[in-house]
């Protein structure tokens, strides 16, 4: 989409196309008087909105800001300020129309050869700005996770064969193993890999359209599409795609409408000899609550499994991870951490950032003796407790002296933010639960809002020493009363 009057940068075209899927994703009544809205730029990190009124400027810088302010943040990877300004001449412009294209999808099938026509020099393409000749989607428009792909995820035993079976599929799409089910415990890459087949899929085959969903959010769309008497929109954002990937299979059981639609989306897609890959954290025969022909539909493919890492490969993930994201940490404290954290990766880089946290805000070295203190902190002896969501809101409630209402609800004064994101960082760390789950619990937020405070609260770990004194007191806080319960 284009902004109104002057010339169009690649900046001007990310902000277009990351607008409009925010407009999109808004709900009806919203999304209706949002429309004549414009995005003009994205100066450094403020992103400059032109609406017709003061009324949509109020909107958009009341209840929406911080919701927008998120949704920009997430999509282009860094913290992103919104500015309203008020343009007259809009109120009687024709409404920007917004392509169905640019929905969550890659969109790129201008042509009519087929989507799995490989690019001629993929690499090169990859890496040319978007806007330079044929538009390359956003990140923000495929929903894949820049850090998610195959050159990051670290190979070992325990993930060699799911590795090379994700490979194979998105070399070849909807011919090596279709479906392709990937499954295992929380944390073990599970949805890495399914990013990653993604990334590698848009590289070697421009013109497919790739989907990634976790199945919480399908089930959440598809209800909405119910409501809101959009159907057919519904199936074609899923039936039109060249791979689909659903992580979390098992949020559908007990879901029999969503089942049933998906049941006929899954023979959509594969009748059309179209990819699907899906992740689940148990065997498919063990979602008790899934129907026997979806079931049944699932193992007609490859169905592999993740274990958790051994030794080595834990020590080269944490490798991988310091010097992708520049922590300095000696081999020792390395292979200490692998030792300690077993079965969980994302654990296991929580652990990583803790202790360089730790050392930065005490202009410490990262050695030994201070992995041990932090460590120490970290893992309780004698196991861990099992932590729920509901303990870690009512702790942190009662940590920042707030009331769980307040804690969930709406309000986004500076203090309750913080204490909101901790406690997302929290259940993210401590739980097994999922973004759009998390989201749930706290006041029906979206998972994008979950991602970053994730984010956010991980990066002011190593900047702020009193978030640092928060997060460490109140894990243990958090600990102690599951131990005790
Ligand atoms: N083999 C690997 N190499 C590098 N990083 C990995 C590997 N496996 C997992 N990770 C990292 O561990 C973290 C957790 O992985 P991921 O979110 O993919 O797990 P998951 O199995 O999908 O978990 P969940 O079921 O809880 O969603 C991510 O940051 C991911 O990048």
């Amino acid at each position: 989409m284009e902004s109104k009057g002057g010339p169009v940068d690649d900046q001007q075209v990310d902000l277009g196309t990351a607008w409009q899927q925010i407009v999109e994703d808004l709900q009806p009544n919203q999304r209706a008087w949002l429309r004549p809205s414009v995005p003009v730029t994205l100066h450094e990190n403020t992103a400059i909105i032109a609406v017709p009124n003061d009324f949509t400027r109020n909107q958009l810088e009341g209840r929406l800001r911080n919701h927008i302010e998120d949704a920009l943040t997430e999509g282009f990877g860094r913290e992103i300020r919104m500015l309203v300004t008020v343009n007259p001449a809009l109120e009687d412009s024709t409404p920007p129309q917004v392509d169905e294209s640019t929905d969550g999808s890659v969109a790129l099938s201008t042509h009519d050869h087929s989507p799995f026509e490989p690019t001629p020099a993929p690499r090169i393409e990859q890496q040319e700005p978007a806007g330079g000749g044929e538009r390359r989607p956003s990140a923000l428009e495929t929903r894949l996770n820049p850090k998610y792909t195959f050159e990051t995820f670290v190979i070992g035993s325990s993930n060699r064969f799911p590795h090379a079976a994700a490979v194979a599929v998105a070399e070849a799409p909807g011919k090596a193993y279709n479906p392709l089910l990937v499954y295992g415990e929380s944390g073990l890459g599970k949805t890495h890999l399914l990013h990653a087949i993604g990334h590698y899929v848009r590289s070697l085959y421009s013109n497919a359209k790739v989907r990634y969903v976790s199945s919480e959010e399908f089930t959440n769309e598809f209800i909405n599409a119910i409501r809101d008497d959009r159907q057919d929109r519904f199936k074609r954002r899923y039936r039109d795609v060249d791979v689909l990937l659903i992580d979390d299979i098992q949020f559908l059981e007990g879901k029999t409408q969503t089942q049933e639609e998906f049941f006929h989306t899954f023979n959509t897609l594969h009748n059309a000899n179209k990819q699907i890959v899906l992740t689940s954290d148990r065997a498919p025969k063990r979602l008790e609550a899934l129907e026997d022909r979806l079931r049944n539909r699932f193992e007609w493919g490859l169905i592999t499994d993740v274990q958790p890492p051994d030794l080595e490969t834990r020590i080269a993930i944490l490798r991988k991870k310091a010097a992708m994201d520049r922590l300095t940490a000696p081999p020792d404290v390395l292979e200490f951490i692998a030792s300690k954290i077993q079965t969980n990766i994302r654990e296991l880089e929580g652990a990583l950032i803790r202790v360089t946290a730790f050392a930065n805000l005490n202009r410490q070295e990262v050695d030994m003796t201070l992995a041990e203190i932090v460590l120490k902190d970290l893992i309780p002896e004698g196991g861990e407790p099992e932590i729920t969501h509901a303990l870690i809101i009512a702790q942190t409630a009662a940590y920042f002296g707030v009331s769980l209402e307040d804690l969930t609800g709406p309000s986004r004064g500076r203090h309750l933010v913080m204490a909101r994101q901790i406690g997302m960082y929290l259940c993210r760390e401590l739980t097994s639960m999922s973004l759009p789950q998390i989201g749930r619990e706290f006041g029906g937020r979206d998972h994008t809002t979950v991602m970053y405070a994730d984010r956010k609260i991980r990066q002011l770990l190593a900047e702020r020493r009193a978030v640092f004194n928060q997060v460490s007191e109140l894990t243990n806080r958090v600990k102690m009363q599951a131990r005790q319960s």
